[in-house]
């Protein structure tokens, strides 16, 4: 798919990045790792695959890993992704999210990479007119997260109408889960999404779960959103390559089942797959959040050969619980060895 050149996935020391490079690693392509660790694990890159420990800001590091390792494509995962942190600390986003995607651009340019996926995201849409949200809806983001992510998209773009670097931008919805055959899954501490926060307070590691909000309006007033299994997620990414291989050309993808379910639906889920009770507290609503997002997803189906293999949030939460036991025990074992 790249002729015997190899993939960078910047951000694949982290949660998704992870399991993308495991997609890819399954796929049979030859994988380079660009993480900065900030937030990701260097455990979480597979044994012989390369990390160079560097930050997308810096130009020179990016454009030597580009050259030595023979890059034919870059899988641009690394960003800053806290909704509530992006609208205390927007200059971090803006930074991290836009100005570190113009210097990856440059340095593709630069070295002749011609291909690259981007890491995007439904928080692009801001509060959606209609649901569910297609990609030519128009984008109005709520949050420094999404309007950083939206210019890096509307960047990259530009870019690939003016040379020769073709684009797809994958807007991911809601992502969970973990790779089935317990291989990855989150790892950074001080979780903040639903579902990892959900697990670990039904596992008994934290003492309860905030409801942000119970008076949207929504059937049960709490917020929907479109939860994707982070192992099908990572698929897409092997098949918008397979995209850009055969020439397809520039395009913004929706990465979502086109469901909706509530947070009390969500915890409801990780209660009946744990078997325990969940403690929740009502708390006011999160600054920057949308009453409901949910992913148009018939594009990505028509362009790509990418079918989703676990659309049902039961799966997702099975693998995301089976997870953090695991994490849960390797605890336990280091407390004690
Ligand atoms: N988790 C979600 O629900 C979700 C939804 C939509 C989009 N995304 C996007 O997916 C991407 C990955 O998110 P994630 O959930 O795996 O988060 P994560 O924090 O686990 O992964 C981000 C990775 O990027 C690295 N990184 C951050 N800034 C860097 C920099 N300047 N240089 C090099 N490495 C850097 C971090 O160390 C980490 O390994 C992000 O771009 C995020 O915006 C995530
Ligand atoms: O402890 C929590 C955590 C979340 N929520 C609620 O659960 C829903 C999901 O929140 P998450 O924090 O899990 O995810 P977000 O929807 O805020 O954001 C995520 O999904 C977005 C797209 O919808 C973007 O892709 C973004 O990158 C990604 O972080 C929201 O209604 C939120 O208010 C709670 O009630 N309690």
């Amino acid at each position: 798919m790249t002729e015997g050149h190899a993939i960078l996935v910047t951000g694949g020391a982290g949660y998704i990045g992870s399991h993308v490079v495991l997609a890819l690693l399954d796929a049979g392509l030859r994988v380079v790792v660009f993480d900065d660790l900030s937030t990701g694990r260097p455990e979480a890159v597979p044994a012989g695959v390369p990390l160079v420990r560097a930050s997308t800001g810096d130009a020179t590091a990016l454009r030597a890993a580009l050259r030595d390792h023979g890059i034919g494509a870059v899988i641009h995962m690394a960003g800053s992704l806290i909704v509530p942190e992006s609208v205390t600390d927007p200059a971090r986003y803006w930074r991290n999210n836009l100005a570190n995607t113009l210097v990856l651009a440059e340095a593709c340019l630069a070295e002749g990479v011609t291909r690259l996926v981007f890491s995007s995201t439904a928080a692009v849409y801001g509060i959606p007119d209609r649901l569910p949200v297609d990609e030519d809806a128009p984008c109005r983001p709520i949050n420094p997260y999404g309007a950083s992510k939206h210019a890096a998209e509307q960047l990259l773009l530009a870019v690939s109408a003016a040379h020769r670097l073709d684009i797809v931008a994958l807007r991911y919805f809601n992502v969970a889960g973990a790779d089935p055959a317990g291989r990855a899954g989150q790892r950074a501490p001080g979780a903040t999404h639903l579902i990892k926060v959900a697990c670990e307070a039904a596992l008994g590691q934290r003492a309860e779960v905030a409801i942000y909000g119970e008076d949207y309006d929504t059937p049960d007033g709490t917020g929907i959103r479109d939860y994707i299994h982070v192992t099908d997620l990572a698929r897409a990414h092997v098949e918008a390559l397979r995209h850009l291989a055969m020439g397809g050309g520039s395009v913004v993808l929706n990465c979502g089942y086109g469901r909706g379910h509530s947070v009390r639906a969500v915890l409801r889920a990780v209660e009946h797959a744990t078997g325990a009770r969940i403690r929740v507290r009502i708390a006011p609503r999160r600054p920057g959040d949308p009453p409901a997002v949910v992913a148009a997803a018939q594009r990505i189906q028509g362009l790509l050969a990418w079918r989703p293999a676990f659309n049902d949030l039961d799966a997702i939460i099975a693998d995301a619980v089976r997870w953090e036991r695991h994490m849960a025990n390797q605890d336990r074992r280091h407390l004690w060895s």
